[in-house]
This record gives structure tokens, sequence and C-alpha cells, in this order.
């Protein structure tokens, strides 16, 4: 269940055309149709898609870079087309390209951003923070892509701000970088801060979000905490897997029954798929009693957030977006 207070942004029916695109005959093309969802104080929200699925389109339309085609949009109590510049020292903003002047060195392009605020965290606690002064001198044109990373997250932050839109926040970070990115967020989520993040990574929305907005096509399609996304039952999703290593071409025919098929996908390795009980492992323990096998390893494939999202866009899992987030009267937009 969510928080229903206090949101920091509401999103209602967001359409978004752009064009004129020469491969449709210079026609508009609609790249985002139909999306809702809110973004709460304290909470990491995440939008969750395919490559081209219209996430950056959204956070854009949502920050006020991009203007909408129809649909409500209010972010911290305004309309981002039509708020005056008080809204945009409220705002964080992390972009995919990171919009960093290629000549400048970071140290010195974060204390030039801190001036622009009037009480900007301290550059130099930021800088310690997430590993900047290691290539404090090098020109942006320079840095690796997760080191261009860091330093527009740190610009993003520098203002303090109540919300945070971060776009592919995890994009080229390696294990180290992006452990240490995932840490500021979560503090930075106890804090109170609105996190409203895009990811095509489900690791990372698992990892992170309190929230998740599935977007398919321009739409959102599901939505929930990852545990609701992951409790949702269809017989697609309830389909399991066991794997299990032992000697090759065993006879298997003992463990199957109706709906349930084995395969040795190479010498010695055997899934077990369909939807699994636990009279089925029962029986597995018996059948290498029988055989006198013992499996070298035995792997139950829990369902995941990938299980869900691969189930949406084939189309086998009813679009389910959460009742309250598609009546725009009941979210007090005006
Ligand atoms: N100005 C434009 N002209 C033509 N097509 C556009 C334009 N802007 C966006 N698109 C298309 O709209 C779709 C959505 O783009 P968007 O960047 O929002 O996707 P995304 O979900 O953020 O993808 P990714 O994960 O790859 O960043 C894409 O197919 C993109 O090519």
């Amino acid at each position: 269940m969510r928080k229903t207070l206090n949101p920091a942004l509401i999103i209602r029916g967001l359409i978004k055309d752009v064009g004129p695109v020469p491969a449709l005959d210079g026609r508009m093309k609609r790249v985002v149709s139909n999306i809702s969802l809110t973004a709460h104080f304290g909470q990491v929200t995440a939008l969750l898609g395919a490559n081209g699925a219209g996430k950056t389109t959204t956070i854009e339309c949502a920050q006020g870079l991009q203007t909408r085609t129809g649909g409500q949009i209010s972010l911290l109590g305004q309309d981002p087309e039509t708020a005056d510049a008080g809204l945009r020292a409220r705002v964080g903003v992390m972009l995919q390209d990171g919009g960093l002047p290629p000549a400048a060195r970071p140290v010195a392009l974060l204390h030039h951003v801190a001036g622009l605020y009037a009480t900007p965290l301290p550059v130099d606690a930021l800088v310690d923070r997430l590993g900047i002064s290691e290539f404090a001198d090098t020109s942006i044109r320079r840095l690796s892509g997760g080191q261009k990373q860091r330093v527009a997250l740190a610009a993003s932050l520098l203002g303090n701000p109540e919300v945070l839109f971060l776009d592919e926040p995890s994009a080229g970070l390696d294990p180290a970088s992006r452990i240490m990115v995932f840490e500021l967020i979560r503090e930075l989520r106890d804090a109170g801060k609105a996190i409203i993040l895009t990811t095509h990574l489900l690791d990372d929305a698992q990892r992170l979000a309190d929230y998740v907005y599935i977007v398919d096509k321009g739409e959102s399609v599901a939505s929930g905490t990852v545990q609701e996304l992951l409790q949702t039952s269809t017989e697609s999703l309830r389909h399991r897997a066991m794997t299990f290593e032992a000697s090759p071409r065993l006879d298997v025919t003992a463990l199957l029954r109706p709906q349930l098929e084995c395969t040795e996908t190479r010498p010695g390795s055997y899934v077990l798929s369909g939807q699994l009980e636990p009279s089925d492992l029962a029986r597995f323990g018996s059948w290498c009693q029988r055989l006198d096998v013992m499996p070298t390893s035995v792997h139950l494939a829990s369902q995941s957030l990938e299980d869900v999202f691969l189930a949406i866009s084939e189309g086998s899992m009813p679009q389910a977006p959460a009742s309250s987030e598609t009546n725009p009267q009941t979210m007090g937009i005006s």
C-alpha cells in the first residue's frame, strides 16, 4: 500500500507527440500515450521500462523541459510548464547525457553550480562522498561515463532539492560506484526527499524502489511495490523452474507429471519446469534416493521482477494500473 498524503509529483494521462517525423511522412509521433503516476516524499519511485518506452520523455515533461501534448502534471503543487524559477531551485535533475560542459573541470564546475544557490550543500563533502577528488582536475570530456555520472549526480544535489529526478542513475557505473550511489540515494530517500528515477534494469528497481511503475510503449501498464508486483497472481507467473546438476543421461520419467517437463540442457544439467508443487520436491528426493543420485547442485528459481516485466511486455499478464492512480479527481489536480 502507498501513502496517500503529500505527493511531490502527480502525473495524470500524460500524452506527448514529437516530430514532425520524416519516417512518418512528416507526421507527429505519439511517444507517450497514457502515463499516470504519483511520487511521494520519502520514497524512491521508479519508472521501469525497455529502451524507448517513454521514461525520459515522461520525466522531462514532469520537469517542464518538454512541453506536453495532453494530460496534467503537478510538481510540488505547480504546473512545471508555467511555474516560476522558484520551483527549479527546489528540484534536482540528473539527465541521461549528463548535460555537463565538456571543457569544465569537475570540482570547479561544482563550485560554480553551488554559487547559483542561496544555501548550497558543501561541495567538498559531495566530492568526497562520490569519490570525485581522484579526477578533480580532469576535464569533463576526458572522464569515463561512470565518472561523468557521479559529477552529474553531485551537481543535481548541490541545491539540496526536495525532489530529485535521476535518469538511469546507474548507467556506466562500476559495481563499487553503483553501491556508493545506491547508498546515497537511499540516504536521500530516508531524509524525506522524493526521488523519481528511470531505469531499464530490473535489478535497480528491485534494489532501490519503494514503488514501481512499469512503462510499456508509452503507457504505464502496472504499478505497485516490488512485493506487490511479485505477488501478482497469474498462471504464467506461478511458473517455476528447478535446475539440478547430476550425472548425465539419467532417466527422469519418474519426475514428470502432466504440465511438468524435464530437459537435459547440457550433459548432467537438468531443468524441471512447470507448476512446481511441494510434492514435486518430495518426488525429486525419492527419485534421487532410488537412483542413488547425489546432485552436485539444486536451484529453485523464484519469481523475479523480470518475470513480471516480461509477462506484461509479452501480454500474458493483465495490465493492472492501481485504480486510485487512474482517476484525476481523486488526486486533486486542479
Ligand atoms: N524528438 C523526437 N523525435 C522522434 N522520436 C522521438 C523524439 N523524442 C523521443 N522519441 C522517441 O520516443 C520514444 C521514447 O523515448 P524515451 O527517450 O522517452 O524512451 P526511454 O524509455 O527513456 O528509453 P531509454 O531507456 O532508451 O532511455 C523512443 O522511441 C524515441 O526514439
